[in-house]
């Protein structure tokens, strides 16, 4: 008897098929109990290698099949069993999955939202008063969590207007600004990411411990006893007061589509993590008409977006020497595809960061890449991996451009090199002159600076002006048309003015506002601010005491390259770009303060709009920018998806909240576009 080959296969197949289940289940458990062992990503993968072998080989379906359950046998504290189980999402990534979902259902309306990336919840109430909340456990069994959601979930009403048995579920996320908030305040103490740290926050003892960890609740999902609710998901959840995670009705799987990438397009701006898309019939009978799988509703789709988390070794630490001469780790990384990209560097921020988190060269570690935010090192997932091998890091005792000794500043402990002669903070500075946002030298990159700077040609942004053709010609690889590209961007930034060339000095606690408030205070050069005194810049609005101290001290040092850059015909008087437009005393917002947050859209294309862009139509209209909401702001304008925080506040104040809706039909009706 010979054995073929499609045997052999099968042997190796049900063996490895063995492996990931068991591999799978092991991770879940360690998920599930708050602290996983590897990223999403790499435990997804694994289950899609899982289920391509199973759906190969059914007869080799391991028993039980972990893909047909649903979390994990979690340790419940007070058990509670669902009165309808709660599921997983069946998953998709390519579009054709999203065209045959809308097949399946010919005709019928979807609603496409954000998925929400915390933990799922079922808010039981019974005759309009909130009787449980309970987690999903393995999706039959959850745990109760009443308490800790009273105290500590935002959205979740005491009371809804509806009679009988009404169950609503949704998500409860910790929003990225309580999330910042809390790891700035406990940098000793770091949370790793906002969907850990919520699911965290709900397996608390005692809601005091956690107070600082608020979470905020989404709805997708309504059960009710009574007919008399809204068949409509959207509409039946909004009439009992809930929050729904914004849905999006479609006819097509077109339009689905283009939603779709519209979420995964806005994924940046929002307050709150995201991992996918989901679709899911928009009526409700019909969804329960089309009724579950193993562990799957048949009614909704979950379209997955590109991870934004991944693990990876962490090969080496490198200490890079910044414009203000703060000495920063940089994480040199094995390269993995992460937030769209491949990354091979991440910020370890400060030397109390890589101690809180624990974090030594040639761990394994949670690289975290969303959106333009600068990779980072969120932490080490699986310390039990260690071999012994790992290193600890080291921070540097001297400047490692420079040599000179180091010095710690602040409770973070950053290190700075205060040598203002040491090369690497020269060089930065130079680029960060030649940078956009200030004097634009776009055609001399920061490599052909690095080289001016060694051959003693630039050390001051000064220096870039008296530059000639003749010395560029000098170097290899500069010929006469780049040359005289380089003269003429060097000539063209000699325009820059008051408020770029502010920016462009790098002057520690200065930010592009404070050039920008300074300028709409009067001043009118630089040479002013410098000469004012700590007295009056800190009478300019938002300029604190630090920050006119940090000015006054670094302008008075400067004094001569002011002077330099006015001989070589720079200019750094107050520009028309940098003071707010004319306005007329009737403009719609005019003498108003007012907050922008949440997205912007024009209602007459439906288009995104940037934020800076509707921040300079409202200042058109009259309206100052304020960045966040005080005591002596007017007006908050909502966009969509507005983080709680700020609503919150804002009722607090008395500040009056504007819906963009009605600040576009004010705009559009004063002729200001
Ligand atoms: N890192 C690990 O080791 C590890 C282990 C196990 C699971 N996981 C992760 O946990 C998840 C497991 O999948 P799952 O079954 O828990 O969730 P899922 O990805 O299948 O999605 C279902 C969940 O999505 C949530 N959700 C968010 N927005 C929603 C919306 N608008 N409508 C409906 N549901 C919405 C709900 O909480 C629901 O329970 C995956 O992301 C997986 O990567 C990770
Ligand atoms: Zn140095």
């Amino acid at each position: 008897m010979s054995v073929g080959t499609g045997t052999l296969c099968a042997v190796n197949a049900g063996e490895r098929i063995q492996e990931l289940a068991d591999r799978v289940m092991v991770l879940r458990d360690a998920y599930y109990r708050g602290s996983p062992l590897v990223a999403d990503a790499e435990y997804d993968a694994i289950e899609d290698e899982l289920r391509t072998l199973i759906e190969a080989n059914p007869e080799l379906a391991p028993d039980p099949n972990p893909l047909e359950q649903v979390g994990a046998p979690a340790v419940l504290h007070a058990p509670i069993r669902h009165s309808r189980p709660m599921l997983s999402l069946e998953k998709a990534t390519r579009p054709e999955q999203v065209v045959a979902f809308f097949d399946r259902f010919g005709g019928q309306p979807v609603v496409v939202m954000p998925k929400l990336d915390g933990l799922s919840l079922a808010l039981v109430y019974q005759d309009g008063r909130l009787s449980r909340a309970i987690t999903r456990g393995d999706g039959t069994t959850g745990d109760d969590v009443t308490v800790l959601v009273r105290a500590l979930v935002d959205g979740v009403p005491d009371r809804i207007p509806a009679d009988g048995r009404v169950e609503v579920r949704g998500e409860a996320v910790m929003l990225r600004s309580t999330f910042t908030a809390y790891n700035t305040a406990h940098p000793d103490r770091p949370l790793i990411n906002p969907r850990g740290a919520a699911a965290g926050t709900l397996r608390a003892k005692d809601p005091a411990t956690v107070a600082e960890r608020r979470l905020r609740f989404f709805a997708f999902d309504l059960d009710t006893s009574t007919d008399s609710a809204a068949t409509d998901l959207h509409e039946g959840l909004r009439a009992l007061g809930f929050d729904a995670a914004d849905m999006r009705h479609c006819d097509d799987a077109q339009a689905a589509q283009a939603v779709i990438a519209e979420i995964e397009q806005q994924r940046n701006e929002l307050d709150y993590d995201l991992d996918g898309a989901v679709l899911r019939l928009a009526n409700r009978d019909a969804y329960a008409a089309a009724g579950t799988r193993s562990s799957s509703p048949r009614g909704a789709l979950a379209y997955k977006f590109a991870a934004e988390e991944k693990t990876t070794v962490l090969s080496d630490v490198l200490w890079d020497v910044g414009k203000t001469g703060k000495i920063a780790p940089v994480a040199q990384l094995e390269p993995v595809f992460v937030g769209g990209t491949t990354v091979m560097r991440a910020t370890l921020a400060n030397q109390e960061v890589i101690r809180a988190r624990d974090i030594k060269i040639g761990d394994t570690v949670l690289v975290r890449r969303a959106g333009d935010v600068i990779p980072f090192v969120a932490g080490v997932l699986d310390a039990s991996k260690r071999t012994g091998a790992e290193r600890d890091i080291v921070p540097p005792t001297a400047c490692p451009s420079c040599g000179q000794p180091v010095t710690e500043q602040g409770n973070s402990r950053e290190l700075f090199c205060t040598n203002v002669a040491c090369p690497a903070q020269t060089v930065r500075r130079l680029v960060h002159w030649a940078s956009r946002a200030a004097a634009d030298i776009e055609a001399v990159g920061p490599m052909w600076i690095e080289r001016l700077a060694e051959a003693g040609l630039l050390e001051h942004p000064s220096d870039f002006y008296r530059l000639t053709k003749q010395q560029l010609l000098e170097f290899d690889r500069i010929g006469d048309v780049s040359a005289t590209r380089m003269i003429e961007s060097i000539d063209a930034g000699r325009q820059v003015g008051l408020r770029r060339a502010l920016i462009g000095l790098a002057i520690p606690m200065a930010s592009e506002g404070t050039a920008a408030r300074l300028c709409r205070a009067g001043f009118t050069s630089l040479e002013q601010v410098a000469d004012a005194g700590e007295d009056r810049l800190v009478a300019v609005e938002d300029i604190g005491p630090k920050v006119a101290a940090s000015l006054t001290m670094h302008l008075t040092r400067l004094r001569p390259e002011l002077e330099r850059l006015r001989e070589r015909g720079v200019s750094l008087d107050v520009r028309d770009e940098d003071l707010p437009p004319a306005v007329a005393s009737d403009a719609p917002l005019a003498g108003k303060t007012v907050v922008i947050t949440g997205a912007i859209n024009d209602p007459r294309s439906g288009e995104k709009v940037p934020r800076p862009t509707f921040q300079r139509l409202c200042e058109k209209a009259g309206a100052t920018i304020a960045s966040s909401v005080s005591a002596n702001t007017d007006m908050l304008i909502t966009g969509a998806d507005v983080g709680a925080s700020k609503l919150t506040k804002a009722e607090k104040l008395g500040v009056e909240v504007v819906d963009q809706g009605d600040v576009w039909q004010q705009l559009i009706a004063a002729g200001v576009t």
